[in-house]
């Protein structure tokens, strides 16, 4: 039998237009990025496509596009899990800074190297830096260990891949159509083990934001096929 899987990066933010890094601060979807959430559920009722459950992470940007997505498909009866598994990647002491403040504190030759690791993660908060999770009581349960405060691509995946095995893929063994709305990060991590790809191979795939990714999945939850609602060549990734 043949799964079906949706993934949906969530649209534009207020962030995202000032080219801030922004990471786990929860900034709002952007008028552009609402818009975008409502084209892809467009999509996605062309298409015929329709689900029993939803995953999302505890970011309202991601939230709010999943929220949109129900609304415009009449399913805002849906079950929705929400988990900090699917925020995006922390980028520490990075967050708020756009382009030119970084390149300014750490100089072009880090930001270079950065860009291009795999395993290299920004710099992370202290536990006194208001920004740090540990202040938000959204993240309470998490246990201090595994609470991130800057993170490098792969411990974004490692610490995505458990929600997938462990939650996900259930659901998608049981039959039932999921849609997932998260980061493009978070996204990368269930795309890099659903493709068995390298590291490489994932730093040069950016999942455009509101165009929704379509996986038919085996029972063994191999992808038969991936691909694109709307025109991937037109989206900015
Ligand atoms: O500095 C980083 C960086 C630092 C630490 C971890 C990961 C990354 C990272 O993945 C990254 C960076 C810069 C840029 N481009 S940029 O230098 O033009 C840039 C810098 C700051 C904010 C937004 C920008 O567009 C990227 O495209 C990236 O993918």
């Amino acid at each position: 039998p043949v799964h079906t899987l949706v993934l949906l990066r969530h649209g534009q933010s207020q962030w995202n237009l000032e080219n801030r890094f922004t990471g786990w601060t929860d900034v709002d979807l952007s008028p552009a990025g609402e818009a975008e959430a409502r084209d892809a559920a467009a999509l996605m009722a062309e298409a015929g496509l329709t689900f029993d459950i939803c995953h999302t992470s505890v970011l309202k940007r991601a939230i709010r596009t999943l929220n949109i997505v129900q609304e415009q498909l009449d399913l805002l009866w849906l079950p929705v899990f929400r988990t900090w598994r699917l925020n995006e990647r922390h980028y520490g002491a990075l967050q708020g800074l756009d382009k030119a403040e970084t390149a300014a504190r750490y100089g072009e030759e880090q930001v270079f190297i950065w860009r291009r690791s795999y395993d290299t993660p920004p710099p992370v908060l202290d536990r006194a830096d208001p920004r740090h999770p540990s202040g938000d009581r959204r993240y309470a349960e998490i246990p201090a260990a595994d609470l991130p405060c800057g993170e490098s691509l792969r411990n974004t995946v490692a610490r995505a891949l458990p929600y997938w095995h462990q939650v996900i893929g259930r659901d998608v063994t049981a039959g039932k159509r999921v849609l997932i709305v998260a980061h493009g990060n978070s996204l990368r991590a269930l795309v890099m083990h659903l493709g068995g790809m390298t590291p490489e191979e994932i730093m040069q795939f950016n999942i455009p934001t509101g165009l929704p990714l379509v996986y038919e999945l085996d029972a063994a939850l191999r992808p038969l096929r991936h691909f694109y609602l709307g025109n991937p060549e037109e989206a900015e990734a």
